[in-house]
């Protein structure tokens, strides 16, 4: 074999002397065409011998180690940013367990030393339709609130409960010692077991809850379902045909959504199990107008600094919301803030009837009044 390293414009068979492992296999062939090919693949033969060849082989493992690396950076980014800014903020029970089963095949989201996962100090309990959302994801822009990115849906859903409390702390986001876990799932609103449980869980917890004007929510929660059906391409029924009995031309109590509505009865089951000062009540009509009100209001309920102010947010016009201001502008998703469907004006006056003997009983529970029309 070779030592000397011919120059370019010798022979290509130097060349494939030099350079056994690579070129063995169609040397004969070549040897007989003398291509100029051959000449051509000198250069990098020559290169690769000794040091040079050492150093390919390192390039190439590094080249290996990195394109490994930025695809499963892509596949943990992917995940967290399907679970923190989905479209789909109404992720069925099923769905939210399966992102998490997959989170724990493999894409552990990176967290900094230092951070752990905890149990929530403060639970967002409902309303459904109130704004729940904004309100989590506009309490993140605190730097010491840490929102758990989906609805968790532990309390309400005997299946994820009986994972037990390990279960439900390991869907929580990593957090420092120093700040707030907090997750939002408003149907513990309604469900009839979840004020126990969380009382059982931590009995001094801090808890939040939106309320709106309950014809509004209604109109809310129709349209989120009448979209739904819509894309599905399902047939839908009109409000008023679901909300009034067309037996009676009275409200419809048996329809979920009014149910929903009929506050003071959800909220007697609460104030059975917490006191009242472990409540917080947010106006969610104002956190629609002027959220950093809102905002300054839980920040001082959660015992922390004052930090979110109206810099943080900007009015989006064709949105009809404020969104926020993060470095760069981050709306919510596009199931938020839909155009409700027009609804016969005679059904909304019998429902705005129906509800306010019910509010004035809330406003006596609560010791507070909400200009609900
Ligand atoms: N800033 C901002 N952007 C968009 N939407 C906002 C905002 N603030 C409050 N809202 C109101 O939030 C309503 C949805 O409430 P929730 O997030 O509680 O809905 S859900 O129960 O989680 O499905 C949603 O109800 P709809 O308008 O009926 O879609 C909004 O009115």
């Amino acid at each position: 074999m070779s030592t000397e390293y011919p120059s370019v414009d010798r022979k290509p068979r130097t060349v494939y002397m030099d350079c056994p492992g690579i070129f063995t296999a169609d040397r004969a062939a070549r040897e007989r065409s003398k291509s100029r090919l051959c000449v051509t693949t000198h250069a990098a033969c020559i290169t690769m011998k000794g040091r040079g060849r050492q150093l390919w082989m390192l390039m190439c493992v590094i080249c290996v180690v990195l394109c490994f690396s930025a695809y499963s950076n892509s596949v943990v980014w992917r995940t967290m940013g399907a679970n923190r800014f989905s479209p789909n903020e109404e992720l069925s029970v099923a769905g939210a367990r399966k992102l998490l089963e997959e989170e724990e095949w493999g894409t552990e989201k990176p967290h900094p030393p230092g951070t752990d996962k905890r149990l929530p100090q403060s639970i967002i309990f409902g309303v459904r339709k109130c704004g729940t959302r904004a309100m989590l994801e506009f309490l993140g822009l605190h730097p010491q609130i840490r929102p758990a990115d989906h609805e968790v849906h532990y309390f309400d859903d005997d299946v994820n409960y009986n994972m037990g409390i390990d279960w439900y702390k390991s869907q929580m986001p990593y957090s420092f010692h120093d700040q707030v876990t907090i997750e939002k799932s408003p149907r513990y609103f309604i469900a009839e077991k979840v004020p126990e449980r969380i009382s059982n869980m931590n009995s001094s917890i801090k808890l939040i809850v939106l309320l709106r004007n309950p014809t509004v929510r209604v109109i809310s929660d129709y349209t989120q379902v009448y979209y739904n059906k819509k894309a599905k391409g399902k047939a839908h029924d009109k409000l008023e045909n679901l909300a009034i009995d067309l037996s009676t031309g009275e409200v419809n109590t048996r329809y979920k959504a009014v149910r929903i509505s009929i506050y003071h009865q959800h909220f007697e089951r609460w104030l059975k199990v917490f006191r009242p000062d472990q409540f917080h009540i947010v106006d969610g009509d104002n956190l629609i107008v002027r959220p950093w009100e809102e905002i300054a209001q839980v920040e001082e309920f959660l015992g922390l600094p004052h930090k979110i102010t109206r810099e943080h947010f900007y009015f989006n016009s064709t949105r009809g919301f404020y969104c926020m201001k993060l470095g760069h502008e981050k709306c919510l998703g596009a199931t938020k803030g839909r155009r409700h469907p027009f609804t016969d004006p005679v059904a909304v006056e019998k429902l705005r009837a129906f509800f306010k003997p019910h509010n004035q009983m809330l406003f006596q529970l609560i010791n507070r009044t909400f200009d609900w029309k």
